[in-house]
């Protein structure tokens, strides 16, 4: 036993001072001439062996394809079989088919035939269209052994030096010269075959080759004089040390270069799918169903066709059957997709329902209550649901905002009754609070409805929205829109429905929530230029669209102000809109702007959200807007129906930050403007001038 242990202990060192060449060169037991038989025994049987393989995936033959397949008969032809790079790069492109090694059923030979179906056109190579690192284009192992192992933080490892220079000094060849050494270690296997033929083949690779194979080519050579040299006695030149026999056949071990292979393979597959993915263009704004086909009142359709809708957009469609079963729901779309006609359809049909259902009460009840945050959003709102209504006898709409006289609101209600109220929350509340009676009213409700409810549910509207929902019965349904969501409003939305409810994201995860056809791009100047570049990308943009639509958004209504005032002096056509403006102006500017071409409005964030004006060609964004959700609704502007857009956004250098949390957007950076120094000047006279007026008044 002692003895077997001691044997199995000694054989590794005996073995490796036999033939590692550490010390002597051929020991005791091995000659040189048996040495260099077992050698090439060795490489031989490898090289058998990788052939066979090869050929049992059978793509060799399609790396022939065009070729004469050499017979091995034909004596004239030295290149019986291919050279083992060549059988290596073949099966990387077989594996690169989805081909299993083993499989003889599966590989080119067969792909081949699909590609030359008969009934095909004749020079149509699908093949020839393969991108360039596609799943199914050739694998250039040495080039990838090369990158991999350039790279060190692959999950191959190369650092274990697979030296293939074996008969260079150890070590002389250089860690990244990975893709030499293959081809070295081609020629390895034949240094000693001393046939002519083998020189024809050594000849036209080198002719093949590239000048980096040619290096290699070179070596071989170098390598084929050493062996020949020993073969003829002349051992005693030597200079180089020989390397153990098991480093040689741990070189020879090419799992890993198949390891590597399918790691690439598996590699392309994924870039493609995320490709794939990427290519995904943006779905029409119209779905393939039609209004009359969803089971609304045709009196509805009806008004709905006079507007010229015939069919659904896709946030209506999938919307509609949710709403109409009574459920709870949080619905995001994008900017501009019909948000508002998908939540007025169910309003409409909940008065409908209501009405038959119920028998004559005593108090009128409002059955809808639509709540949204600004004024010019709750009078479009309104519009719209009076332009559906048109041919329902009965039902009314009114809106509720504030910057009007209260009194005249209660008498509004008083005289003239609505089953559907649009509101801003402040002053819903005032009617609530002030006993004005409309909690009465209230009781009876059916739907709340919260457009752009992320921005109701954040913390400037929550307390008075969290008290008019105080006052609301629970039996009620609530939908909730808006073109962004965050995680946290998603949260709090809890307080307004009920547990069970949907969340209907038509964006979708991971994709771009602006619309696809809207260019955008920053600027980064310094604050004290905003101006002159306003008025610089105004300019520019006037002169390329001649029916020009622009919004420009300052992010404070006394630069709003300062804005209008300079582009004015400047003699462009521009309007104001801020929350410093009385109301009657703002409905008139809104109304105005609505209508017309060739207009620039300058807005605070008052017009940000909901307002759809039509045909908006640019959108201008001078400052951060304050957080990536507003960014997304003012840039919404434009690019309205899935219609073309731009929008640019103008940072200071220390508003730059800001980008961070719009990575995901494909924005991209313009470069600084050159501003005639004329135009310069007198826009920051015009500036200053401003500004001291403003400071006196
Ligand atoms: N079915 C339809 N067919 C054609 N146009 C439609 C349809 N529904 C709505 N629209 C139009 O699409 C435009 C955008 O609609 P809407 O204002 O409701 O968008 P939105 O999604 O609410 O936008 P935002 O997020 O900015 O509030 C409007 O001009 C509207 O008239």
């Amino acid at each position: 036993m002692k003895l077997a242990r001691m044997s199995d202990l000694l054989r590794p060192r005996f073995f490796n001072q036999l033939l590692c060449g550490e010390g002597q060169t051929f020991l005791r037991c091995l000659n040189k001439w048996q040495w260099k038989h077992l050698q090439e025994k060795n490489a031989w049987e490898m090289e058998t062996r990788l052939l066979d393989l090869g050929r049992m995936g059978s793509p060799i033959h399609v790396k022939l394809a065009g070729e004469p397949i050499p017979s091995s008969s034909d004596s004239s032809t030295n290149c019986n079989h291919m050279t083992l790079e060549c059988h290596l790069n073949a099966m990387a492109d077989h594996l690169s088919e989805g081909a299993d090694l083993l499989n003889e059923d599966d590989g080119s030979l067969q792909l081949r035939a699909r590609l030359h179906r008969p009934n095909e056109r004749p020079g149509l190579i699908r093949v020839g269209n393969l991108r360039q690192g596609s799943v199914r284009s050739p694998i250039d192992l040495r080039k990838l052994m090369a990158e991999l192992r350039g790279n060190s933080t692959s999950i191959y490892n190369f650092s274990t030096s697979r030296d293939y220079s074996t008969l260079r000094s150890a070590g002389s060849q250089s860690k990244s010269n990975l893709g030499k050494s293959f081809a070295q270690r081609r020629f390895k296997y034949r240094k000693n075959d001393s046939s002519s033929s083998d020189d024809d083949v050594e000849n036209a690779d080198y002719r093949e080759s590239g000048p980096e194979d040619r290096v290699a080519v070179g070596g071989k050579r170098r390598a084929k004089e050493i062996g020949s040299l020993a073969a003829l006695a002349n051992y005693d030149v030597k200079v180089r040390k020989r390397v153990p026999l098991k480093k040689i056949e741990e070189e020879l071990d090419f799992s890993k270069d198949m390891e590597l292979i399918r790691h690439e393979v598996g590699r392309r597959r994924l870039v493609e799918e995320a490709d794939k993915t990427d290519e995904v263009k943006e779905e029409p704004f119209l779905s393939e169903k039609r209004f009359d086909e969803c089971g609304i009142s045709p009196l509805t359709v009806k008004a709905m066709a006079a507007a010229g809708y015939v069919q659904m957009t896709r946030v209506q469609e999938a919307t509609l059957s949710v709403s109409l079963e009574g459920k709870d729901a949080v619905i995001k779309a994008k900017t501009g997709t019909g948000k508002s006609a998908a939540f007025l359809l169910p309003a409409i049909e909940a008065v409908l329902k209501s009405a038959s259902s119920s028998a004559k009460q005593r108090v009128h009840q409002i059955c809808v209550l639509i709540l949204c945050p600004t004024r010019e959003l709750a009078s479009q709102i309104t519009a719209e649901a009076t332009a559906l209504l048109r041919f329902h006898d009965g039902i009314g709409v009114q809106s509720l905002v504030g910057g009007t006289r209260f009194k005249d609101d209660q008498r509004r209600l008083e005289f003239d009754p609505c089953q559907i109220v649009v509101a801003t929350p402040g002053r819903l509340l005032d009617h609530i609070e002030n006993k004005g009676g409309l909690s009465v009213h209230l009781m009876g409700l059916k739907m709340l409805i919260l457009d752009e409810a992320d921005h109701l549910l954040d913390l400037g509207f929550r307390k008075d929205v969290e008290k008019i929902v105080d006052c609301l019965p629970r039996g009620r349904q609530s939908l909730l829109f808006s073109a962004t969501i965050p995680k946290e409003v998603r949260r709090i939305s809890q307080l307004v429905l009920k547990t069970d409810h949907v969340f209907i994201d038509t964006v979708g995860l991971g994709s771009v929530e602006t619309p696809v056809k809207v260019r955008q791009s920053y600027l980064v100047v310094p604050h004290e230029l905003h101006f002159q570049v306003v008025h610089h990308l105004l300019k520019k943009h006037l002169m390329q669209i001649p029916d020009y639509k622009v919004i420009v958004f300052c992010t404070t209504g006394m630069v709003t102000s300062l804005m209008y005032h300079v582009l004015r002096e400047m003699k462009m056509n521009v309007r104001e809109m801020h929350s410093r403006k009385p109301q009657l102006y703002r409905t008139r500017v809104s109304d105005e702007f609505k209508q017309s071409k060739r207009l620039i409005l300058v807005t605070s964030d008052v017009s940000a959200r909901g307002m759809n004006y039509p045909d908006v060609s640019l959108v201008i964004q001078v400052g951060i807007p304050c957080d990536r959700e507003q960014y997304i609704h003012r840039l919404g502007r434009t690019g309205r129906e899935g219609k073309d857009g731009e929008g640019v956004l103008l940072l200071a250098p220390w508003e730059e930050y800001f980008l961070d949390e719009l990575k995901e957007l494909p924005l991209e950076k313009l470069p600084s403007p050159d501003i005639e120094p004329p135009v310069k000047l007198k826009v920051q006279f015009l500036t200053l001038l401003r500004i001291s007026g403003l400071l006196t008044v």
